[in-house]
């Protein structure tokens, strides 16, 4: 299609391009030069400007759903939903990669997804995140589209989130408190709940409006504050704050006491010597489905974002027969908020205390590297660098090829397969069979038949090297850590 040469206003406003992702929708200021040939010779920076101006609808986006009884459905929680983002850096790709994962949060979230839109600017606008006149257009798209909700992709301000629903004039809601609500569908536990909790009333805090704010506004806003603009409802809302934070801390003690509950747990783990492997990875990189794939286990696979909260625990043997312990962990995603990260603390901590990371990534993603990477920032930021990591390639089976070849060539230490079709899990048994950490003491023992329980642990625990079955019992060589060598020191065969 070769782009109109300015085109009217109507037009402008109303045409909807939805196939051309690249083209800048029909929503551009009226200073625009939209002449040029689209696809023929512009340079960078009348493309830029173009952008800039433009707030660029991005194709494909909309979950209208055609079915009605699926509408019918879902009509409990279901917000009609507009997206917006602001494209600071990166490529065009990235920007549209940005918004289509906003999409898959609001649909997890029960959210449907009417539109989306991504303006060009160098950084969000202070007072109304996007520009204000396109904060006027994205109103139009709001009444034309009837949407009730509009979702940014960033973290606003309070105050970025209270000019811009003056603007659009309805419900403005931003990627944390969207990423916040679908945790808080999801959490099952009471600690998963707690958690979220928590967050949320910190995401909280800080965003309570009551009408002594609007007082406040009305009255010239913004400046000094003082005597004046000091409205009842300003305390109630100092009120609210104080209940606010009157609860976090008691839910602070409360999930404090619930880690030590786990933290029991896994001390007994590691009383027993038992290696800890932890699946670790973006959100639906498939790190449920590999825990099924390599365990049996029946844990919640689901094509939507963050199905796993609380993080299950398994028993696993490698094909050596040494048994280890293998936990899925709730799913990372670019800037998760920082709440989240405090509050999702101490299950994090798991991946730090593990002994191996298998590092899950979606090889069929448009962006895994991305993803590696934002999974990479948390795992620091809860300070398990040490951890020797596998990075785990998956969906083998819908990636493509080259792709999988470039990250096999980066990444070091990894692999691809298929938690799907199977493919590559039995050398994955095997790399996790190399990396775990080998038993350090290194016996032998007669082992009376009396005692078979102890020949099963070392059999669980340890390396057999090799077994013999005597007269007077077992003769074993093998490898185990120190507290079983202990166990079995008066086994040993008296030197002759
Ligand atoms: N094609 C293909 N799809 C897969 C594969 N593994 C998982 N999936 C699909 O990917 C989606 C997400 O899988 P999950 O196992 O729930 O992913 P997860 O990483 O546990 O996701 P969260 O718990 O939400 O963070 C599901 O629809 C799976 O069926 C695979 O090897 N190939
Ligand atoms: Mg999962």
């Amino acid at each position: 299609m070769t782009s109109s040469s300015s085109p009217s206003q109507d037009e402008q406003s109303f045409e909807r391009t939805r196939t051309e992702s690249l083209r800048a929708d029909a929503l551009m200021e009226e200073d625009v030069a939209w002449s040029h040939e689209i696809d023929g010779e512009r340079d960078g920076a009348q493309y830029d400007r173009a952008e800039r101006a433009a707030l660029r609808r991005v194709a494909g986006l909309s979950t209208e759903l055609e079915d009605v009884t699926e509408v019918e459905y879902r009509q409990l929680r279901l917000e009609r939903v507009v997206l917006v983002g602001v494209w600071t850096s990166g490529t065009v790709q990235d920007a549209d990669n940005s918004l289509a994962e906003l999409a898959a949060l609001a649909e997890t979230a029960g959210a449907m997804v009417l539109d989306g839109v991504i303006q060009r600017r160098d950084k969000p606008d202070p007072a109304t995140y996007i520009g204000s006149g396109k904060a006027q257009e994205l109103r139009d798209i709001v009444l034309e589209s009837g949407a009730d909700t509009v979702v940014c992709d960033g973290e606003l301000s309070p105050g970025q989130l209270i000019h811009l629903e003056d603007v659009v004039k309805v419900k403005v809601v931003d990627r944390t408190a969207l990423i916040l609500d679908i945790f808080a569908q999801h959490a099952k536990s009471r600690e998963g709940k707690a958690q979220v909790a928590l967050a949320q009333m910190q995401y909280m805090l800080p965003r309570l409006r009551g009408w002594g704010q609007s007082l406040s506004r009305q009255m010239g806003g913004g400046g000094g504050g003082g005597m004046a603009t000091r409205g009842p409802g300003e305390t109630k809302i100092e009120t609210d704050r104080r209940r606010i934070r009157e609860k976090m801390a008691k839910m602070r003690r409360e999930i404090a006491e619930m880690k030590t509950g786990r933290d029991l747990k896994r001390q007994e783990r590691r009383r027993h010597k038992v290696p800890s492997v932890a699946i670790a990875g973006y959100t639906n990189a498939g790190k449920s489905s590999l825990l099924n794939r390599l365990t049996g286990a029946g844990v919640l696979v689901e094509n939507a974002l963050f199905a796993t909260l609380d993080p299950t625990v398994r028993r696993a043997e490698t094909p050596s027969g040494r048994l280890y312990t293998l936990a899925d962990t709730v799913g990372f995603v670019r800037h998760l908020p920082h709440h989240l990260v405090e509050a999702f603390r101490s299950t994090m901590e798991e991946v730090g205390e593990s002994d191996l990371i298998l590092h899950v990534v979606d090889g069929s993603h448009p962006a895994p590297e991305e993803q590696l990477a934002a999974v990479r920032e948390v795992i620091r930021d809860v300070g398990a660098v040490d951890v020797p990591e596998i990075v785990v390639v998956n969906k083998a089976d819908a990636a493509d090829p080259l792709v999988l070849q470039r990250l096999m060539r980066v990444e070091r230490h990894s692999i691809a397969v298929s938690a799907r079709t199977g493919e590559g899990i039995e050398e994955l048994l095997r790399l996790i069979d190399d990396e775990l950490p080998r038993p350090s003491v290194e016996i032998e023992v007669l082992v009376p038949y009396t005692q078979g329980g102890l020949v099963a642990r070392v059999h669980a625990e340890g390396e057999v090297v090799s077994e013999e079955h005597g007269a007077e019992g077992t003769l074993l060589k093998a490898r185990v850590h120190e507290e079983l060598a202990a166990v079995l020191a008066p086994y040993a065969p008296v030197a002759p």
